[in-house]
């Protein structure tokens, strides 16, 4: 019999990262976004052959992508080399080289928001004349002219929905993460879809089911999002249904076939279901995968979805006749799920009896090197899911385990939960790693001789907070893009997140003190660990300046740094001789310092 050897690390850098679709109006084609030629480009599957094909050519990171209604144009969004200044381009039907549409200054956002039935019109959000709260747009596709529909006010503003005769809009008014406020503008002014807009609470997924009517997901109120409604005629909210323990993520409504589907999500999973108006009956939809990046209603009924799992790469699904099937094949060479590592869920009570729920991924035993990852995650007010990190399944085959914690502020388990997070990142978060680490010993998992630490953004400024601050349980640090300083931090975030700053973080004038102690940059003398830092040199939201400074303050006191900086990526990287560049040199460092 002819033996083949176990898959190699290299293996693992062969999956590609689908960020987001579109389906055609006739339902032959979809468009994906993907880095499958190294860079991110728009690929084509005509659903006759399905052999992948380039579609459109850019070499950039795209948003959204958006197909005419009468298939005259496609639009997507690009960015330059991950600075997330988002603009509209155009290629025709048959793709090519995209034309700027809506576009300005370098540093200017141009977010797509909807088409109009007869993809005529372009509604989108512009930072030009309101970079904090952003304007809203129109531009008809014919004369080219442009129109503002509303100035946006005390946060970030997003225009989400367009009444199906045109004379409403429904928009997302962002005060924090966790302080969203839906409103809808008519004629006449506008009018929130909410009983207290002063009442702390999120409204998302909104959209228009008759021309005085929205269907949303919201927390007012409540500890779990519910699926909710307002009417415009009556002035009437009202709760539809709840989901228990899940919170609503997204509705999304297909108005040919009237169904709503709803996506949820528990801790670490999504779910799905749909609501039949038509016989107002709900049921689930069980999934074969463990998350959902998207989801697309098309006028036949079926569904699109853009889902994945901790063991499978994010993948195309259609769901018709009440059966899934995979469209893409995004997959890693020659290594089936099998041959990846699904982790565990662990719970864990912290310092103060919180309840912590977990991701623990064990090596397999023929791999296992005896050490552990130790995995904080971004966001803050995000979540570690059963979602495919080539990463993880990378240092998984070399032998490694990761553990994550879903430390206070992580999403999926609550209102309440995650607002822990807010004007406190650096104590119960904190505290919950510490907790974390500690159960990972008394398990028998890990020691600190055989701990590293990786963590990328906020979980990179975990990684620096607790090198800073408990050194004694790893052997080495890893810090991705991490947040170094508060303070500096505070003053370089992109000007729509500024308004939400306040909340999120606090205020560096009354919460000085606090911003000091929660900084790790005042812990330099403790990070006696060896270190590797990571950058991208384009990061809007972690500005290259948070590594800059406390790697120069580390090596002016005579210690060495690691220091890698990606000059053509912002947060996160999508270049894939990037991204290999990363791992090998993560992997590098982690073997140097076992
Ligand atoms: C709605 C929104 O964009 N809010 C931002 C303030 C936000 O929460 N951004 C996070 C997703 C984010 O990018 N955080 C960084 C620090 C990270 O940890 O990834």
């Amino acid at each position: 019999m002819i033996e083949f050897p176990k898959p190699t690390v290299e293996q693992f850098f062969t999956s590609y990262n689908i960020n987001n679709f579109t389906v055609s109006p006739d339902e032959k084609k979809i468009l994906f976004s993907t880095n499958m030629n190294g860079k991110v480009n728009i690929w084509a599957m005509d659903a006759a052959d399905t052999y992948p094909y380039l579609f459109a050519q850019k070499d950039e990171n795209t948003n959204f992508i958006k197909f005419d209604p009468k298939n005259r144009y496609v639009l997507a969004g690009y960015d330059h080399d991950g600075d997330e200044n988002y603009q509209i381009y155009a290629t025709g039907p048959e793709g090519g080289v995209p034309k700027p549409l809506i576009t300005g200054e370098s540093d200017e956002k141009y977010f797509f928001a909807k088409l109009s039935q007869d993809g005529n019109k372009i509604y989108y959000m512009t930072s030009k004349g309101n970079e904090s709260f952003l304007n809203t747009e129109v531009y008809d596709i014919e004369t080219g002219e442009k129109k503002t529909l509303h100035e946006g006010e005390r946060g970030p503003t997003y225009l989400v929905d367009v009444s199906n005769d045109e004379k409403h809009t429904a928009h997302l008014q962002l005060l924090a993460n966790t302080y969203i406020l839906g409103f809808i503008k008519t004629s006449s002014g506008f009018e929130y879809i909410t009983p207290d807009p002063d009442k702390v609470h999120t409204v998302s997924g909104l959209t228009f089911i008759k021309d005085d009517e929205v269907w949303f997901a919201t927390d007012y109120e409540s500890e779990y999002s519910y699926l909710a409604k307002y009417n415009l005629t009556d002035k009437a909210f009202s709760k539809v249904m709840d989901f228990g323990y899940e919170s609503v993520t997204e509705v999304q409504f297909n108005r040919d076939a009237n169904m709503l589907y709803v996506t949820t999500e528990k801790g670490v999973v999504d779910k799905l279901y749909y609501y039949d108006l038509n016989h107002d009956q709900s049921d689930e939809i069980i999934l074969p995968f463990a998350s959902i990046k998207q989801l697309s209603t098309v006028k036949s009924g079926d569904l699109y979805v853009l889902g994945g799992s901790a063991t499978e790469p994010f993948n195309i699904w259609r769901y018709s006749h009440e059966k899934w099937n995979t469209l893409t094949k995004n997959r890693v060479l020659g290594v089936t799920s099998d041959d990846m590592v699904e982790p565990e869920t662990i719970r864990f009570k912290s310092y103060d009896n919180l309840e912590i729920e977990a991701l623990l991924f064990r090596a397999k035993d023929e791999n296992s090197n005896g050490f552990t990852i130790f995995w904080p995650h971004g966001g803050p007010q995000a979540a570690e899911r059963k979602s495919y990190r080539a990463m993880f399944q990378m240092f998984l085959n070399r032998g490694y385990n990761i553990f994550c914690p879903n430390f206070r502020g992580s999403t999926g388990y609550g209102s309440s939960f995650v607002k822990l997070v807010e004007q406190d990142w650096g104590h119960g978060p904190r505290l919950d790693n510490v907790e974390a680490i500690k159960w990972l010993y008394n398990n028998g998992i890990s020691s600190p001789e055989k701990l590293f630490l990786v963590g990328g953004s906020y979980g990179g400024y975990m990684a620096l907070l607790l090198h800073g601050r408990h050194p004694e349980y790893f052997k080495a640090v890893v810090d991705i893009f991490g947040v170094s300083n508060l303070f500096t931090f505070y003053d370089s975030v992109p000007d729509h997140w500024k308004p939400i700053m306040e909340r999120w973080i606090g205020d560096p004038q009354k919460d000085k003190e606090r911003f000091q102690k929660d900084s790790p940059i005042t812990y330099l003398d403790t990070m006696s660990k060896p270190m590797l830092v990571i950058q991208g040199a384009k990061d809007p939201r972690v500005v290259k300046e948070e590594s800059d400074q406390i790697v120069e303050k580390l090596r002016g006191s005579g210690r060495e740094i690691d220091y890698l900086v990606l000059d053509d990526e912002g947060h996160g990287f999508s270049k894939k001789q990037n991204e290999i560049k990363v791992y090998k040199t993560m992997l590098e460092f982690l073997e140097k310092h076992q």
